[in-house]
């Protein structure tokens, strides 16, 4: 199957405040014998600057997708994606799978994209280090990813999209592959990042308690193709603790979440994969 592009969408500036602006976004993919899966069906989404927006729904809804159109590493089928210049270059990536380059060390992997931008070695270095410390890396900064801890490899992670000073911070389920503990430090470690840097991120999550904890807005998809199911905002003030799972205006908004999306997962799981 590959890429649907016939009919890419018109991509034009921004021009209102939102950092993007996704309007009647459908995507169809196409395989090799010709048969159309419509992924999604019609999104509306504004990306607001400043913000940290959650991502859930039924798997195979579309969410991935969405996030690849959005950071354009794919082509919309149809629909219209109007970006802020000020952010088209300055876009990144975190994913499930670390992505890191086993043959260079930590330092070296946090400096990827300052070396793609030409930077020079010193100042390369000067940079990723103030991003490992800041994780609590800077003690493996010559060790080799393979020698990492799960934790470790996925907040390296977190050091090499960050030092390229982007403006908007695309994740696709960064913290799925961890264990429960070490998927609660580093979403804390996330939460800290967000409140300290101000960078815009947006959020893809399995999880509801995830999409609530670190997010100021949730986004909630119907089952494929995907669309905007519901847009919930998120009462918590900042900085996020720990002691706000417990809170009622977290576990109503766990349940009027959950509420609107078991439907949509119970469609999912009723559909022809
Ligand atoms: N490159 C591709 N070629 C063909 N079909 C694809 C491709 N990428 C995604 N799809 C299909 O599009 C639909 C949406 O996939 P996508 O990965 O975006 O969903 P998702 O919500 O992120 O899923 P999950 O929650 O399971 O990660 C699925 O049916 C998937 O099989």
């Amino acid at each position: 199957m590959g890429d649907h592009r016939n009919e890419a969408p018109h991509e034009a500036p921004a021009t209102a405040t939102a950092l993007v602006k996704a309007a009647g976004i459908g995507k169809v993919f196409v395989d090799d014998r010709g048969r159309a899966r419509e992924a999604l069906g019609g999104v509306d989404l504004e990306v607001p600057p400043g913000g940290f927006l959650s991502i859930i729904g039924p798997s195979g809804c579309g969410k991935s997708t969405l996030l690849r159109i959005i950071g354009g590493l794919s082509a919309a089928t149809t629909g219209t994606l109007e970006i802020d210049p000020s952010v088209r270059s300055r876009i990144a990536f975190v994913f499930q799978d670390h992505s890191l380059f086993p043959w260079l060390r930590v330092v070296d992997n946090a400096a990827f994209g300052l070396r793609m931008a030409g930077i020079g070695r010193a100042e390369r270095r000067r940079r990723a280090m103030g991003w490992l410390e800041r994780l609590g890396l800077a003690g493996v900064a010559d060790a080799w990813p393979d020698e990492l801890s799960g934790g470790m490899r996925q907040r390296l992670s977190l050091a090499r999209a960050l030092v390229t000073d982007p403006a908007l911070l695309l994740m696709d389920e960064p913290l799925g592959a961890l264990d429960p503990q070490t998927r609660l430090v580093v979403q804390q470690d996330l939460a800290r990042l967000y409140e300290e840097t101000g960078v815009t991120m947006v959020l893809v999550t399995h999880s509801l308690e995830e999409a609530i904890w670190l997010g100021d807005r949730v986004v909630a998809m119907t089952a494929r193709p995907g669309r905007i199911a519901d847009v919930f905002d998120v009462p918590l003030p900042r900085p996020r603790d720990e002691a706000m799972l417990d809170t009622e205006a977290f576990t109503s908004l766990r349940h009027a979440l959950w509420s609107r999306l078991e439907t949509e997962v119970r469609a999912s799981m009723g559909a022809p994969s």
